[in-house]
C-alpha cells in the first residue's frame, strides 16, 4: 500500500489528560509485517524519555493498542498504555519532572517498517493538566508558597492540600489533575522554594497550619474540612496536621513513614526529631547504588518515640498507600504501624492498601516509572524499588481510590 495510507491514530484524540488512557491505532499496513511503534517525549529539564515495541499487522493491515500483543520491546502482550507508562529516561537515575502545567506533555508516536525502520506514520498525543476553565493563581500569603487551582464552576468545593516528597520545590501535576476532578487544590511548597529555605534546619507545623487556615477561608471552598495528601517525606507532615491541627477531615499517606525524618519538626513547644537511620542497614546494590530501605528503625521502639507521630490525636479519616517494593524505605511496615496504633485507640476511620512490586513514587496515572534517582537526604543516587508494570498498575488503582476517598469524605460525592 502506498505509504500516504498509513495512518496512525490517537483516540479519542491527539489532546487528552495526563491520567487520562488514549487507543492508538495504525491503519493503512501490508497486513502481517512487522511493525515498531515508537514513544517520545522531551521533560521539562530537557531529559528524553522513550519506549518501543514490535507488533504484526493483521490481517486488515491495522495495528490496534488495544488488541494487537506486542512481540517484544519495552513491554510485551496486549498493553494499550504500554508506551505511556513504559517511557523510560536517556539519563539513569531521573524522575521525570514537569514543571509548567499550563503547557501539555506531548508524547510523539511513530510508527515504523519492522524491517527497514523507515518511518511510515507518525502523531503527537498532547496530555495536558488543566481543565477548561480552571484557574492556576500562584500564592505568596503570609508566609505560604505554592500555587492553588480552583476548578471551573459555581463551587464551592472541597479543599485539598498538595504535599510532595523531600524534592523540595513545587510539583503541581498531581494537584492540578485533582482540581480538574472538582477540588480546589493548594500544592504547597515547603522548601528549596523562592523565598523558602533552600536547606531548612528544622520545619515548623505552624507553617502548614498557615496553609490550612488561608484554604479553608477561601470562598470557593466548601468546608467543614479539607484534605491533606501526601508522599514520602511529606506523609509524617500531613500525619503531624492531622495530628494538631483542627479542620483536617481526610488524609491520604502514600509511601509514608509514620515518624517524623530528616529534618526536626516543631510545633509550639513541641520538638519532633527525625528518627535516626542505622547506618549498618544502608546497603548497596551490584552497581554500587545505596539501598536505604531498611535503614529507619521502629519508631515505636525506645528514644525512636521522640520522632513518632501521635496519629492517635487525630478525628479524619485516613488513607494509607504502600508500595511493598518501596526502597526508599519500608512503607508498608510504617502503614500498617500507624493502622495499627489508630486500631490500638478505637479508631476506624482509616484504610490501607498495599501494592506489590511497586516502587516508591507512586504517582498519577501513567507517570513514567522512577526505580532510581538524587536523594536529598541521602546525597547520592538510590533506587527507589518496584518493577515499571506492577507500579502502573498501582498508579491506576490508586489514583481512583484517592479520588473516591476524598469525595466520601469531603463530601462532593455528587460530582
Ligand atoms: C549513605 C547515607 C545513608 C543515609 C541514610 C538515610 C536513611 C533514611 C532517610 C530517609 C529519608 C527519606 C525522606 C523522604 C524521601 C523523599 O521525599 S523522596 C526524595 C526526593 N526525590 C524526589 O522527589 C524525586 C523527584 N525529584 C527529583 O528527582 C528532583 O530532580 C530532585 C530531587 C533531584 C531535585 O531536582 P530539581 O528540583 O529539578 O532541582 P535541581 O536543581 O536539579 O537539584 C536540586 C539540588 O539537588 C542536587 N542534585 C540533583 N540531582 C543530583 C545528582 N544526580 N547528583 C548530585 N546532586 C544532585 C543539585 O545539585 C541541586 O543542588 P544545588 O541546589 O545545585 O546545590
Amino acid at each position: 500500500m502506498a505509504q500516504s495510507q498509513i495512518r496512525l491514530k490517537i483516540l479519542p484524540s491527539v489532546r487528552s489528560f495526563f491520567d487520562k488512557m488514549v487507543r492508538v491505532k495504525v491503519e493503512g499496513l501490508t497486513p502481517h509485517k512487522p511493525v515498531e511503534l515508537r514513544s517520545r517525549l522531551v521533560d521539562d529539564k530537557g531529559v528524553t524519555f522513550k519506549a518501543s515495541a514490535l507488533y504484526k499487522a493483521d490481517e486488515s493491515g491495522q495495528v490496534d493498542v488495544f488488541r494487537t500483543p506486542s512481540l517484544g520491546g519495552s513491554y510485551t502482550g496486549v498493553e494499550p498504555m504500554g508506551l505511556f507508562w513504559a517511557l523510560a529516561p536517556d539519563a539513569p537515575h531521573t524522575k521525570l519532572m514537569k514543571k509548567d502545567v499550563l503547557s501539555p506533555t506531548r508524547v510523539a508516536l511513530e510508527a515504523l517498517n519492522g524491517e527497514t525502520g523507515e518511518v511510515l506514520a507518525s502523531e503527537s498525543n498532547e496530555r495536558g493538566y488543566m481543565i477548561e476553565g480552571m484557574k492556576r493563581i500562584p500564592l505568596q500569603e503570609g508566609r505560604i508558597r505554592g500555587v492553588l487551582f480552583i476548578p471551573p464552576g459555581n463551587g464551592p468545593f472541597p479543599g485539598i492540600v498538595d504535599l510532595y516528597t523531600f524534592g523540595g520545590g513545587l510539583t503541581e501535576p498531581r494537584s492540578s489533575l485533582l482540581a480538574s476532578k472538582g477540588f480546589v487544590v493548594l500544592a504547597l511548597a515547603y522548601f528549596r522554594y523562592q523565598d523558602l529555605p533552600k536547606t531548612p534546619k528544622n520545619l515548623d507545623l505552624e507553617y502548614f497550619e498557615e496553609a490550612v487556615t488561608y484554604l479553608r477561608k477561601r470562598p470557593e471552598v466548601k468546608g467543614p474540612g479539607i484534605g491533606v495528601i501526601s508522599i514520602s517525606h511529606s506523609g509524617a507532615l500531613a500525619l503531624s496536621m492531622s495530628s494538631f491541627l483542627s479542620g483536617i477531615s481526610a488524609t491520604v499517606c502514600i509511601n509514608a513513614c509514620n515518624a517524623n525524618t530528616v529534618l526536626p519538626l516543631h510545633y509550639k513547644d513541641i520538638v519532633f526529631p527525625p528518627l535516626p537511620p542505622v547506618m549498618e542497614n544502608v546497603k548497596f546494590t551490584e552497581s554500587g547504588l545505596v539501598d536505604i530501605r531498611d535503614a529507619l528503625p521502629d519508631p515505636t521502639k525506645g528514644k525512636n518515640r521522640a520522632s513518632l507521630i501521635p496519629i492517635e490525636r487525630a478525628t479524619c479519616h485516613f488513607l494509607f498507600a504502600a508500595s511493598e517494593d518501596d526502597h526508599n524505605w519500608n512503607s508498608t511496615f510504617f502503614a500498617t504501624q500507624a493502622a495499627e496504633i489508630l486500631k490500638k485507640h478505637g479508631k476506624k476511620s482509616y484504610e490501607v492498601v498495599t501494592y506489590p512490586k511497586a516502587g516508591h513514587f507512586l504517582d498519577v496515572p501513567y507517570m513514567p516509572y522512577c526505580s532510581s534517582g538524587f536523594h536529598p537526604a541521602v546525597g547520592s543516587v538510590v533506587v527507589f524499588g518496584g518493577e515499571p508494570k506492577a507500579h502502573s498498575e498501582a498508579q491506576l488503582d490508586l489514583w481512583e481510590r484517592v479520588q473516591e476517598f476524598f469525595k466520601t469524605h469531603l463530601g462532593n460525592k455528587s460530582t
